[in-house]
């Protein structure tokens, strides 16, 4: 049984339901209605391939034909173009990939059941090892975040190419996000040492001189040239948002003498920020460019590496995004990098709307926003960003303190469980590992908790047949656009109706996915793609599970081919309900599979 919705004239001439996307939208709206096939057609007989249609330039059908099943059997399947051995699983021409834990999980479990929230680790001393890394992976890390303001870039391009290795070996497609260290001002990196600990009552000094050999006792060097020009007596200096604060009593040359007024642990350039008479002192920001040289260095060694993702620490506007993106088109093969711009200013929740326009996502940082603003303003701030992302259809990442005390002990506080289930509740698309996973005890029973409360929260929400009711704000500007998000929407409004099992979606680069994922329907996106590039970029969005497949303009030898693949490795069944959507051909499709 199959039923399909499609936009075409109303004459219905076949030829015109494949023409290609850009000259069938040249029709005006007027010739375009819905058209809903009866039961009994079969609805492919009007829609042939083109025989002028080209697979795209990375499909390579040496390689295309090939399938890697992991050591274990349960079919992890290569990533890489160039990876040798192989074994066909069918007789079909087309490879299909997807990670192990995934059709794992797909095998056990059915797909209803599947992790909508996607996971990102900060990696660190704690996890930068091959077999530390596959074990978030196996985990399920979907993305691995690099912090620029830590490490050699030489420590950085070994964990690139392990994650790179992880996904080539074993199938997994683990995205790379690459923190750049913004020039806020922090303290030096305390020569070395793991931490120092300050005490109520002590003077320490705050100092732009640097040291070349070891650091002298009580003395933190700090990375703003203006700093001891800008403190005044009597200013408070807050270490990390306050995990320690400090009064500024004396100024001598470079040098600040401070008394500690909150004790606590020093870490390693942390973040300073001071404030005078109860508010942040924010003018040196002004001076301060959001992308330092340093990190465009780091930035040109992201391009080099093929980073998937670039987070820009405390942006201000929208320009510095614009600016950043049309370097990295220049620099990149086009589009290849996402820019994601981290929300941790006051400027930037002034800007909000206009920065998130402009970005490919967006980061709730939650570690220094909060030191910028007051606490309790932290969650409605999220709670807005988080908003002002799905309306625009961008990803959100909620980040940092998520499970904390998890650096130190084996569960995390009820208060914390109740902090990532609200990040969920809230749909948004990631949550991050900051010092849990980069330098904690735990870091793998860190990552479970957020797996399983992300899946209880979730199974409970669709238990309650919570739907989304909130309508979505339309975004396409073109007509193509418009069209799709309506296909979008109708096919997520249709999945929730119907119960069905899965929504397949066939994306090029990717944007008609994360429309599908913007309208969070009840059950799982399976985001077909041609390239490991959009595929690792997809693994960042809420309920998409990502596979890279060469597929062509022809929607029924694609359907059937899937069909065969997912079927032979057990990940679909006879019978499964699905919906198909894709951005080559305007239509809806409803089908059993056969
Ligand atoms: N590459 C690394 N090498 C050593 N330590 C690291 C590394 N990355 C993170 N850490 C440790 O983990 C802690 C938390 O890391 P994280 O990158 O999340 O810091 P953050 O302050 O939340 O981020 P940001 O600096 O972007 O505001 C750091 O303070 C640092 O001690
Ligand atoms: C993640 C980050 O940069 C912050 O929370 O400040
Ligand atoms: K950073
Ligand atoms: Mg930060």
């Amino acid at each position: 049984m199959s039923q399909s919705i499609q936009f075409s004239t109303p004459s219905h001439t076949p030829h015109l339901i494949h023409l290609p996307q850009s000259r069938f939208l040249q029709r005006p709206l007027s010739s375009f209605s819905f058209r809903r096939f009866p039961l009994t057609t079969t609805k492919y007989t009007s829609i042939r391939a083109s025989s002028s249609q080209s697979p795209s330039p990375d499909l390579d059908s040496s390689s295309a034909s090939q399938v890697l099943l992991s050591p274990n059997g349960t079919g992890a399947v290569k990533s890489d173009e160039r990876s040798v051995v192989a074994t066909a699983v069918t007789t079909d021409t087309a490879a299909i990939e997807v990670d192990s834990v995934t059709e794992a999980e797909l095998k056990e479990n059915g797909f209803r059941s599947t992790r909508r929230t996607k996971l990102i680790c900060t990696i660190g001393p704690a996890t930068c090892g091959f077999e530390q890394l596959e074990a978030l992976a196996v985990g399920g890390m979907n993305v691995a975040r690099l912090n620029m303001c830590h490490g050699t870039r030489d420590w950085h391009r070994d964990v690139i190419r392990s994650v790179r290795r992880l996904n080539e070996e074993k199938g997994f497609a683990v995205a790379i996000m690459m923190d750049t260290e913004g020039s806020e001002i922090h303290m030096g990196d305390l020569g070395g040492e793991a931490s120092a600990k300050a005490e109520d009552g002590e003077i320490w000094t705050f100092t732009v001189r640097s040291f070349d050999a070891s650091r002298p006792e009580r003395t933190i060097s700090v990375s703003y040239d203006g700093f001891a020009e800008d403190v005044r007596v009597g200013d408070e200096l807050l270490v990390d948002g306050g995990m320690v604060r400090f009064e500024v009593i004396e100024k001598i040359g470079p040098d600040v003498k401070c008394l500690c007024t909150d004790p606590g642990l020093l870490l390693p350039r942390a973040n300073l920020t001071f404030w005078r008479d109860g508010s942040l002192v924010r003018e040196r920001n002004a001076m301060l460019p959001t992308i330092s040289s340093k990190d465009w260095l780091d930035i040109d060694f992201g391009i080099a590496e093929g980073v998937d993702f670039i987070a820009v620490s405390f942006v201000k506007s929208a320009e510095v995004i614009n600016h950043l993106k049309s370097y990295l088109a220049a620099r990149s093969r086009g589009g290849e990098i996402g820019v994601i711009a981290k929300i941790e200013s006051i400027d930037s929740l002034t800007n909000l709307e206009e920065i998130i326009l402009a970005s490919d996502g967006a980061m709730v940082a939650r570690g220094d926003l909060g030191a910028q603003i007051p606490l309790e303003q932290v969650p409605a701030a999220q709670q807005r960003i988080v908003q002002v992302c799905r309306a625009l259809n961008k990803p959100v990442i909620v980040a940092s303190q998520l499970l904390e005390s998890m650096i130190e002990y084996p569960t995390p506080t009820r208060a914390e469980v109740a902090d990532v289930s609200e990040a969920v509740r809230q749909r948004s698309d990631a949550l991050m590992l900051s010092g849990e996973s980069a330098m904690g005890q735990f870091p793998d029973k860190a990552l479970s908790v957020l797996r399983t409360v992300s899946l209880r929260i979730e199974r409970w929400w669709r238990e309650e047949k919570r739907h989304e009711s909130v309508p979505l704000q339309a975004i396409g500007s073109t007509f193509s656009d418009k069209i799709s998000e309506e296909i979008c929407n109708s096919a997520a409004k249709m999945a929730n109706n119907l119960g069905v099992d899965a929504v397949f979606v066939y994306t090029k680069n990717g944007h008609m996915a994360s429309l599908v994922s913007r309208c969070r329907p009840d059950c799982p996106i399976f985001a077909f793609t041609t390239t490991t590039s959009v595929r690792r970029r997809l693994n960042l969005q809420w309920g998409l599970i990502p596979f890279r497949l060469s597929f062509s303009e022809d929607m029924e030898s694609n359907l059937n081919r899937t069909f065969s693949l997912l079927k032979a490795r057990g990940m679909i069944k006879s019978g499964d309900l699905v919906i198909a959507v894709s951005d080559m051909l305007q239509s809806i499709q409803v089908m059993n599979v056969p």
